[in-house]
């Protein structure tokens, strides 16, 4: 018998989805444990972000896996996803818990154990810290620390999310120090043996990690 991992995996979908995106996502969700998948469409106007929802939350929901939106808990409500992700400039998570109810709900908090206890008041299901490491997928804000996510797993019970520049081979320390899943774009959608292998690389790695 496997025991289940204490940290899984988080996809987010690339910047610009090619148009067989739902067969390789299909693929990807294949390959192996993923926790969740979080649509990310920046600047995309709202009847295309409903068309995608409505096209990719099946393949995500008969895998599983937890489809949540990014920036628009609304729309997240509207169209059946399980939950949606803000950011500190997004709205308030008082105002995102209101909308989404009982759905799940994730907050960015950068480096900041101030802005993750306040997101945990207000209601976040999950607090992301991030970026970890340099991502060519986007400007990020700000850099975080290991001893972030080592304060927060040693005192808090919501579970945190690590994001920014993680890949197979930098990903160990995260996954030692607590981090209850590790959401990467780059590290799957850019993996050069395609989406599917970048799963299971990033499977792997979590494994040894944890056994190590
Ligand atoms: C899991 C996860 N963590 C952090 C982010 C970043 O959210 P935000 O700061 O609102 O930036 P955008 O993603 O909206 O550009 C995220 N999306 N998911
Ligand atoms: C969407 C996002 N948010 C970040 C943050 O630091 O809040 S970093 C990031 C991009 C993550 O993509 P990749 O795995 O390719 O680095
Ligand atoms: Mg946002």
């Amino acid at each position: 018998m496997t025991a289940t991992p204490d940290c899984r995996l988080y996809l987010i979908t690339p910047p610009v989805l090619p148009g067989n995106f739902a067969d390789l996502l299909a693929a990807a969700l294949d390959a192996g444990d993923v926790a969740a998948v979080q649509l990310r469409l920046k600047d995309a106007p709202d009847l295309e972000v409903q068309k995608t929802i409505e096209r990719l939350r099946p393949v995500v929901q008969s895998r599983d896996a937890a489809f949540l939106l990014n920036d628009r808990p609304d729309l997240a409500v509207k169209h059946g996803c399980d939950g949606a992700h803000v950011g500190q400039s997004d709205m308030k998570v008082a105002q995102a818990r209101k909308i989404l109810g009982d759905l799940t709900l994730g907050v960015t908090c950068h480096n900041s154990l101030h802005l993750a206890m306040e997101a945990g008041e207000a209601g976040a299901d999950y607090v992301a810290f991030g970026a970890f490491f340099p991502t060519a997928t986007k400007e990020p804000p700000e850099m975080a620390e290991i001893s972030t996510l080592k304060s927060w797993a040693e005192i808090m019970e919501i579970p945190c999310v690590a994001i920014g520049g993680i890949t197979a081979g930098n990903c160990a320390p995260l996954v030692q120090t607590g981090a209850e899943f590790l959401a990467v774009v780059g590290a799957v959608w850019n993996h050069p043996g395609g989406p599917a292998e970048g799963v299971r690389a990033m499977i792997k790695a979590i494994a040894a990690a944890t056994a190590g």
